[in-house]
């Protein structure tokens, strides 16, 4: 997989080259650009933003610096477009699965009020373009929403995280939260590891996790209950 990050703040995506994803860039398993926008600006101040029409508060980012910048780092090659915002669709562990079979992902990082909508507009007719949000709150850019977005569909590439089951067993890949974890020491501060987990019974380990990961998400995310297929709960789990 190739991705590609326009942002004019190019430092905020050094996190990118570390870690597991630095490891993954490095065996080769994905390819990383980084752009700064103003590259792509003509003039001596190097100017990405301008003020709303209509008014309001704050500045819009100009359409022909994002226009020459992603005509550049686009190129002919097909891609998925992504433009972080607030006023974008979920992005949801079925998003990170998603991408990870697409062969490139060009990121946008929109900051001030926003990229102006001309660009999602024109770019609409070269391939996909995704609006999508990490959670329901405003960030100061679009740059930390890469970043989360990033790390979630490259660990789920083949070959990136040591053992692949990780990624099978993870909170949503079944539709749950995933229940809590334990490992040494089997007491610490008076609070025991549960006996079930100790006894090598491996259906009663998987019942009770299975338990765990109904009782924490009817708690915590009943909509993800909800929003199961009739088929996903078996005969114990309606029992639990
Ligand atoms: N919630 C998201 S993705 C965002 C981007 C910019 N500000 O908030």
């Amino acid at each position: 997989m190739r991705i590609d990050v326009v942002t004019i703040f190019p430092g905020y995506l050094a996190p990118l080259r570390e870690a597991l994803l630095g490891r993954a860039i490095e065996a080769g398993l994905v390819e990383l650009g980084v752009h700064d926008l103003r590259d792509w600006t003509h003039d001596v101040h190097q100017a990405v933003d301008d003020s709303p029409y209509g008014g309001g508060p704050g500045m819009v980012m100009r359409p022909q610096v994002w226009g020459e910048a992603l005509d550049a780092v686009l190129g002919e090659e097909p891609a998925r477009l992504v433009v972080p915002t607030p006023a974008g669709r979920p992005f949801t562990q079925a998003t990170a699965q998603a991408w990870a079979a697409e062969e490139r992902l060009v990121f946008a990082c929109g900051r001030y009020e926003g990229i102006d909508q001309r660009v999602v507009d024109a770019y609409a007719d070269r391939g996909p373009v995704d609006e999508v949000s990490i959670g329901d709150y405003v960030l100061v850019g679009g740059e930390v929403a890469v970043l989360v977005m990033v790390e979630a569909v490259v660990r789920l590439l083949p070959g990136v995280l040591g053992n692949p089951v990780s990624a099978q067993e993870d909170s949503f890949s079944d539709g749950l939260l995933e229940g809590p974890a334990y490992t040494r020491p089997v007491s610490w501060r008076g609070l025991d590891v549960p006996d079930v987990l100790r006894s090598g019974n491996h259906a009663a380990i998987a019942r009770w996790r299975r338990d765990r990961a109904l009782e924490r998400t009817a708690a915590r995310r009943p909509d993800l209950l909800d929003a199961l297929p009739p088929d996903a709960l078996d005969r114990a789990d309606r029992a639990f």
